[in-house]
């Protein structure tokens, strides 16, 4: 029997490649290497088995088109193949277009600055590595993420990272908060509208699909998506196509689509609040990121991180934190973990004296709500009691200063803002 490398040499010619990890004469990465030694176009798919993660990651590296774990499911692999051929006529289509290098995995790295120039930090935990390579793997092909964690770890940071190391990077990421799209309105801001199409169109609407179109489209939790639209959303994605609101005519789309949910959509299927059909086909690959209290190696990476961020914000010089204080965060659960974690660090950031965060600094983690100080107890965290009255205090207490307001309320600045607009609070 002929090997792969001599069937592909012969003057027959091949659409794919599906090769096993494993060869009886090698290996699938060996055959990849060939492959790009000898200039030969053919997308490959490469099987592999449990476990061999970081081999399927060097496989993509290498230029893989995708990877399948076996068992094999069959109506995945025809999936995958003809994604493929679809890869192959649209590079056809835009020769001109360049096909972007997939960036190097550096999960030592400790801080990069991603593309919207934010500061991010790279945990170094052993779930945090695991995760980061789940992203290097999965980032360059054309596979809908589903991104799964509690509230607050960091998963629209973990879809920004996915789009960045992905070959859509020059193109738009757009982010869409599901749990603000109305039953009534979620169609047209996602497919988008013609002037005139209802009472107020007032003007020609694109929508999120084609605002996203050659990158990617974020829907973060995705279980709020209402029902109404999932069947719509299931077709465009699907069919690659979409159709505005007041128009007849189909207008193609290519977008990447990355979901984030804090919720067991499995209990929402058997609900019958989401669509079963539609979550296969936004989970092609799960990422699930961890807790806060499931990596605590990170915490002082991020804690001194934080620290340092908020001195910017706040135009302090806050150099240390204490042992003990970093023992005491250590030790602390984190129910709303990174989030929660920014928040007490620039709170105590705001509170400190001096040029270090001490105990004494940690309200929040060290003593009972009650015991708290009530020049300080204006926080709308675990308690979102009397909000509106917290937040004309809050307010009141910073002359305005609505960064340093959203602080003390133990919130985001965002989230004050939206808070501001719903209560009325004139300022
Ligand atoms: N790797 C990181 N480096 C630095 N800051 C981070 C990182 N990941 C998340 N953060 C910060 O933690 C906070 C929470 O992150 P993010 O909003 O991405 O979480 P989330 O899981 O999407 O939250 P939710 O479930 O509420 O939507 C944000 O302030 C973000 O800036």
């Amino acid at each position: 029997m002929l090997s792969a490398q001599e069937k592909l040499s012969e003057s027959e010619t091949f659409d794919i490649v599906l090769s096993d990890l494993r060869l009886p004469d090698g290996d699938g990465i060996m055959l990849l290497s060939w492959l790009k030694k000898e200039k030969i176009l053919i997308p490959v798919i490469i099987m592999t088995g449990y476990g061999e993660i970081q081999t399927a990651v060097s496989a993509i590296k290498l230029g893989a088109f995708d990877f399948l774990e076996k068992p094999i499911n069959p109506s995945l692999l025809t999936q995958k193949i003809k994604s493929a051929f679809e890869s192959v006529r649209d590079s056809k289509n835009t020769a001109t277009k360049s096909t972007a290098d997939t960036k190097s995995t550096d999960t030592q790295a400790i801080k990069r600055f991603s593309e919207t120039g934010v500061k991010i930090v790279v945990g170094r935990s052993t779930l945090s590595k695991q995760m980061y390579s789940y992203i290097d793997l999965v980032a360059p092909t054309q596979m809908s993420v589903m991104i799964v964690g509690e509230s607050g770890t960091g998963k629209e940071h973990v879809a920004r990272m996915i789009h960045e190391r992905s070959t859509r990077a020059n193109a738009p990421f757009v982010a869409v908060d599901c749990g603000s799209l109305s039953t009534e309105l979620a169609p047209s801001e996602l497919f988008g509208h013609k002037k005139g199409s209802f009472t107020s169109a007032i003007e020609d609407k694109t929508g999120f699909f084609r605002d996203a179109n050659g990158g990617t489209l974020f829907l973060d939790e995705v279980g709020n998506l209402p029902y109404g639209v999932q069947m719509q959303m299931l077709r465009s994605l699907q069919e690659k196509r979409i159709r505005s609101i007041g128009t007849s005519l189909d207008i193609d789309v290519d977008v990447r689509i990355i979901t984030a949910t804090n919720e067991n959509l499995e209990l929402a299927i058997s609900e019958g609040k989401f669509r079963e059909d539609l979550y296969h086909r936004l989970n092609e690959f799960m990422i699930r990121v961890p807790s806060l209290r499931e990596c605590v190696e990170d915490i002082k990476l991020y804690a001194e991180h934080f620290r340092e961020e908020a001195n910017i914000e706040l135009d302090k010089n806050v150099r240390y934190i204490s042992d003990d204080a970093m023992e005491m965060l250590e030790r602390y659960d984190w129910p709303g973990n990174l989030r929660e974690l920014r928040n007490v660090i620039r709170r105590s950031v705001l509170f400190s004296s001096n040029d270090e965060i001490t105990l004494e600094n940690l309200p929040i983690l060290t003593q009972s709500v009650q015991e708290i100080d009530n020049n300080i107890d204006i926080a709308l965290f675990p308690k979102p009691e009397n909000e509106k009255e917290k937040i004309i205090t809050a307010l009141k207490k910073t002359n305005g200063n609505k960064s340093k307001a959203a602080i003390l309320l133990n919130i985001d600045r965002k989230t004050l803002y939206n808070k501001i607009h719903l209560y009325n609070i004139d300022l």
